[in-house]
């Protein structure tokens, strides 16, 4: 097994569900509500800014310096632009509420940032890389039902779009590339990684979808 069918194999019931969860369904039958779609893209700001200090961090950590690169390309760029698609989905929602950073983002970003940092650079790049992995399959997948929900139809697009499917065969390869020099032990660790931020995934669509508030009020 290489490496990247391995991390896959410790998240596979993970993904199936995610493809089941309402809130990608209601994108593809444009029932999804509004007011869940404008959660998950505030929410989704927030998390883009650490994934990209994530990213940076496996890029000062990476083999080569092709590698580094690549990783603070992406850092920049792949982040820049689901940043302006994310802009544009708030022009036309209209900004809503303020939110602050609430307790899935949290863990979630707060796992990512310390595992690339504490971690190999092998487990943190299995850590970073559901985020890539598991929207190129889901954009993979809801694109050919698309959506009847013009907005929606975008984010799909823009998610099971060649550019973006390329930038996560850069990535993929380059963990098959590092797979075969790592041990047993760290292989292990770098599964585990892989499947907890599987699991954010889902939880990350579901916290949008059940309009996750902190329990008591915050102080900002
Ligand atoms: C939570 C999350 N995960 C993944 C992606 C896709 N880069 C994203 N924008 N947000």
């Amino acid at each position: 097994m290489t490496f990247t069918q391995e991390l896959w194999a410790s998240a596979e019931e993970v993904y199936a569900e995610i493809l089941a969860h309402p809130f990608l369904r209601g994108l593809t039958d444009g029932s999804l509500p509004r007011p869940a779609f404008r959660h998950f893209v505030q929410q989704d700001s927030h998390y883009l800014r650490d994934y990209a200090r994530a990213l940076a961090v496996c890029a000062a950590k990476a083999p080569t310096d092709a590698d580094v690169r690549a990783f603070a390309d992406d850092a920049v760029g792949a982040i820049a632009a689901e940043q302006g698609m994310h802009a544009e989905f708030t022009a036309e929602l209209g900004e809503g509420p303020e939110q602050p950073v609430l307790p899935t983002t949290l863990a979630y970003t707060s796992y990512l940032l310390a595992t690339v940092y504490s971690g190999s650079f092998a487990e943190g790049l299995a850590a970073v890389l559901p985020c890539y992995w598991i929207y190129a399959r889901v954009g993979e997948a809801l694109l050919e039902k698309s959506s009847p929900d013009p907005l929606y139809a975008r984010w799909i697009a823009a998610y099971g779009a060649e550019e973006f499917q390329g930038v996560v065969r850069r990535v993929l390869d380059l963990a098959d590339r590092i797979g075969p020099e790592l041990s047993d032990s760290e292989r292990a660790r770098a599964a585990r990684h892989f499947a907890t931020t599987a699991r954010y995934e889902w939880m990350f669509w579901d916290a949008a979808w059940r309009g996750e508030a902190w329990p008591v009020p915050t102080a900002d």
